[in-house]
């Protein structure tokens, strides 16, 4: 007997950890009817063919968020297996930005002082970006 097992693609998506002068992170709440619908994100999305990393970035966080990025620098990555997904989390901290956030997409955006971050429900994948700027910012 054989078994098959369907092999899905893992799915590229850069991140980005925004912070302002002030010390908070930008979070965004994916909508409903989203992936991981209901919980905090950061902002970020799929990276397209031919796209870099950075690209993928500056062109999500102004299409989500409305903020112009102008220094990036990288992070962290995470592989993670949700049940009906599998995602490779490219995460990078957003240095330099212009512009007022908020949510184009009718999504909730916030900026949480990073203390507060444990406060919020996130995607099973994020705690290790969680864990990573308590430990990098305290
Ligand atoms: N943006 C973002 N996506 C995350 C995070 N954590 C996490 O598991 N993901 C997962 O990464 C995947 C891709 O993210 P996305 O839905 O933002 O992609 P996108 O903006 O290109 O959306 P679209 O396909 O509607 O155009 C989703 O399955 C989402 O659940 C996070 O912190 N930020
Ligand atoms: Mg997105």
């Amino acid at each position: 007997m054989s078994v098959s097992i369907a092999k899905t693609k893992r799915i590229h998506v850069a991140v980005g950890v925004i912070m302002n002068s002030d010390n908070q992170i930008l979070l965004a709440k994916r909508l409903n009817h989203l992936h991981q619908g209901g919980k905090w994100e950061f902002p970020g999305g799929k990276v397209e063919q031919g796209e870099s990393v950075t690209q993928a970035l500056t062109r999500e966080l102004k299409e989500e968020v409305d903020l112009t990025i102008t220094d990036t620098s990288s992070l962290m990555t995470i592989s993670h297996d949700y049940p009906d997904k599998q995602v490779l989390l490219d995460i990078h901290w957003v240095t330099g930005f212009t512009g007022e956030a908020h949510g184009i997409e009718g999504q909730l955006v916030k900026w949480v002082s990073k203390l507060d971050l444990q406060d919020y429900d996130f995607p099973d994948a994020n705690k290790p970006i969680i864990d990573k700027i308590l430990e990098l910012e305290s």
